[in-house]
C-alpha cells in the first residue's frame, strides 16, 4: 500500500495534535501512526479575497505525517463552511430540516470549495497513494477529484448521521449530491439506520454504489490508563474536593442543538421537581464548549442554555448549592478523562448524533470496582452498541428524570454488571480498528 491521504475540512493545529479533541482528529491519528501519510485540509484561517488567487499549500512534516492546509477567503469561509455545511447539511442530517437555511449561492460557494480542494490537493498525489475523505463538508469531493484525473481509489467516511431519503431531498439538489457519491470506491457510515437511509437513497436515484457501516470507536485501553493516572491531578482533587461526598453527575457535549442540552436541563429540572430528596445533594456539571459561534442557530441555543441555566439555578438553588455547574470552554482531554471517573452519572442525551464518542469515553474512564451509570439517548450513534446504558428519549424529561433518579440510587452491583456487558464492545470497536477495517476495503479497490 502506498501512503495513506486522509482529507477533512479541519486538520488539527500544530497545539491540537498533541492532545487533539474532537471525535475525528482524536480517531484518526492511530490510522495516521502507521506509515507514510499526508492530512490535507482547511487550515482553520481566513484571508482577504485579493490573496486567494496566488495560495498553495501550507506543509509540515511531524515525523511521518505532512500536514498540508489551505486558507480560505472570507467569502468562501461563510458560504461554504458557515452556511452550507453547518446551516444547511447539519441540521437536515440531523433530522432537523426545519432549521435549514438553503440558498443557492451558498450552494455554489460549498462546490467551488470542493472543486479548490481537489485542484490544491492534485499535485500532492501520487499515483499509489489511497485516498480518504471525512465528512459532510466535502461529499463532493471524490468528484471533484475524478474531474482533475484522479484515478487512485478513494473512500469517504460520513462521521454524522444520514436521514431518510424522504427528508434528505428536501435539500435542492439532494440527487446531484447522491450521484457524486458514485465516485467513491468505498462509502462507510457510522450505523445500520445511516446505511438504511443512505442505500435507500441511491437505490431511489439509481445509483448503483451502496454505502457500508464502520461505527468509530476510541482508544479504550490508552483512555483507561489516563483516567487512573489523572486521579490525583490537580484539577481533578479540586473538582473532588468541590464535591464535598455529593454525587456528581457530568455532561459534556459541543454546544450544539443537536446535543438535546436545553431538553436535559428540563429533564434535570424535572428530577428536581419530582424526587426534590436529592435536592442539595447532587451536583450537575455540564460541559458545553461553544462551538461554530458565528452561527446564528448556535448563538440562540447558547442565549436560551444561560437564560436556562440561569433559571433553573435562581429557583431551585440555595446559598450553599448550585443546581447546575454550566461552563462554556473547553476541557483539555486528559483531564476530562479523570472528570469522567469521579462522575456517578454521565447524561449523554442528544436528539440526533453520529456516534457520541464521549458515551464510549465515559465507560472506558470508569473504575471496575465502582462504576457510574451512562444514562444515553435511543438517538446517539452509540446506543445499539450499548443497550445495558440507560436508554432515554431525550424528548421527554420525565423519562430523563426516572433515569437520574435510578442511577443515583442504583445498587453497585447493578452498576457492575451493567458496567461489564457495556465494557466489550467499547473494547473492540476502536479506533485503529474502525480505521483499519476502512483502509483495508480501500485497499481491496486498489488490488482490484
Ligand atoms: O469542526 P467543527 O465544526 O468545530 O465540529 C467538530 C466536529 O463535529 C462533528 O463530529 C462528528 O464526528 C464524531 C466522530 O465520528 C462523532 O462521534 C459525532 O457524533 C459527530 O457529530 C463533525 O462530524 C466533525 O467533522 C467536526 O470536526
Ligand atoms: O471540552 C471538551 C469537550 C469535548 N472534548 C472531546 O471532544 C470529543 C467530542 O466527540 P463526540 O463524538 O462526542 O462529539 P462531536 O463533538 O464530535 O460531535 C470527545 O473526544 C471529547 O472528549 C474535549 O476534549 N473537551
Amino acid at each position: 500500500m502506498g501512503r495513506l491521504v486522509v482529507v477533512s475540512n479541519r486538520v488539527p493545529s500544530s497545539s491540537d495534535r498533541q492532545q487533539p479533541a474532537g471525535g475525528l482528529a482524536v480517531a484518526l491519528q492511530d490510522a495516521l501512526s502507521h506509515g507514510e501519510a499526508l492530512w490535507f485540509g482547511w487550515s482553520g484561517q481566513q484571508i482577504a479575497e485579493a490573496e486567494a488567487s496566488n495560495r498553495k499549500p501550507s506543509e509540515e512534516t511531524v515525523d511521518n505525517v505532512t500536514y498540508a492546509t489551505i486558507d480560505l477567503t472570507h467569502a468562501e469561509f461563510d458560504g461554504f463552511y458557515q452556511k452550507y455545511s453547518n446551516g444547511i447539511l447539519w441540521p437536515l442530517c440531523h433530522y432537523r430540516a426545519g432549521l435549514m437555511d438553503y440558498s443557492r449561492k451558498d450552494r455554489e460557494v460549498y462546490l467551488t470549495v470542493n472543486h479548490l480542494f481537489a485542484q490544491q490537493l492534485r499535485p500532492l498525489l501520487r499515483p499509489d497513494d489511497i485516498i480518504w475523505v471525512h465528512d459532510y463538508h466535502l461529499f463532493p469531493l471524490g468528484q471533484a477529484l475524478r474531474d482533475v484525473g484522479i484515478t487512485n481509489p478513494i473512500g469517504f467516511f460520513l462521521h454524522i448521521p444520514f436521514p431518510p431519503w424522504s427528508l434528505m431531498k428536501a435539500l435542492p439538489g439532494a440527487e446531484r449530491l447522491m450521484h457524486s457519491l458514485e465516485s467513491y470506491d468505498v462509502i462507510g457510515l457510522q450505523t445500520e439506520d445511516d446505511a438504511r437511509n443512505m442505500n435507500d437513497g441511491l437505490e431511489q436515484c439509481g445509483v448503483q454504489t451502496r454505502g457500508q457501516v464502520f461505527p468509530i470507536g476510541i482508544d479504550p485501553a490508552s483512555f483507561a490508563a489516563q483516567a487512573k493516572a489523572c486521579e490525583d491531578d490537580f484539577d481533578v482533587q479540586r473538582l473532588q474536593q468541590s464535591l464535598r461526598g455529593r454525587p456528581l453527575v457530568i455532561g459534556v457535549d459541543r454546544l450544539d442543538y443537536s446535543k438535546g442540552i436545553p431538553e436535559r436541563f428540563h429533564g434535570y429540572e424535572a428530577f428536581l421537581k419530582r424526587f426534590p430528596e436529592h435536592k442539595g445533594k447532587v451536583m450537575y456539571l455540564q460541559i458545553a464548549p461553544v462551538s461554530r459561534g458565528t452561527v446564528e442557530e448556535y448563538r440562540r441555543l447558547k442565549q436560551d442554555l444561560d437564560e436556562t441555566a440561569g433559571r433553573i439555578n435562581g429557583m431551585y438553588g440555595d446559598f450553599d448549592w448550585t443546581p447546575i455547574r454550566y461552563i462554556t470552554h473547553p476541557v483539555p482531554r486528559h483531564l476530562l478523562a479523570g472528570f469522567y471517573r469521579l462522575a456517578d452519572v454521565a447524561l449523554v442525551t442528544p436528539l440526533r448524533d453520529g456516534m457520541n464518542l464521549v458515551a464510549k469515553e465515559y465507560v472506558a474512564a470508569q473504575d471496575e470496582e465502582d462504576p457510574g451509570v451512562l444514562i444515553l439517548s435511543h438517538f446517539a450513534g452509540a446506543a445499539p452498541e450499548m443497550e445495558d446504558a440507560l436508554l432515554v428519549n431525550p424528548h421527554d424529561a420525565d423519562e430523563i428524570a426516572d433515569a437520574l433518579h435510578k442511577a443515583l440510587t442504583m445498587t453497585q452491583s447493578e452498576r457492575q454488571e451493567r458496567w461489564e456487558r457495556l465494557k466489550p464492545d467499547v473494547w473492540r470497536v476502536t479506533a485503529g480498528s474502525w480505521a483499519r477495517d476502512f483502509i483495508e476495503q480501500l485497499v481491496r479497490v486498489e488490488r482490484g
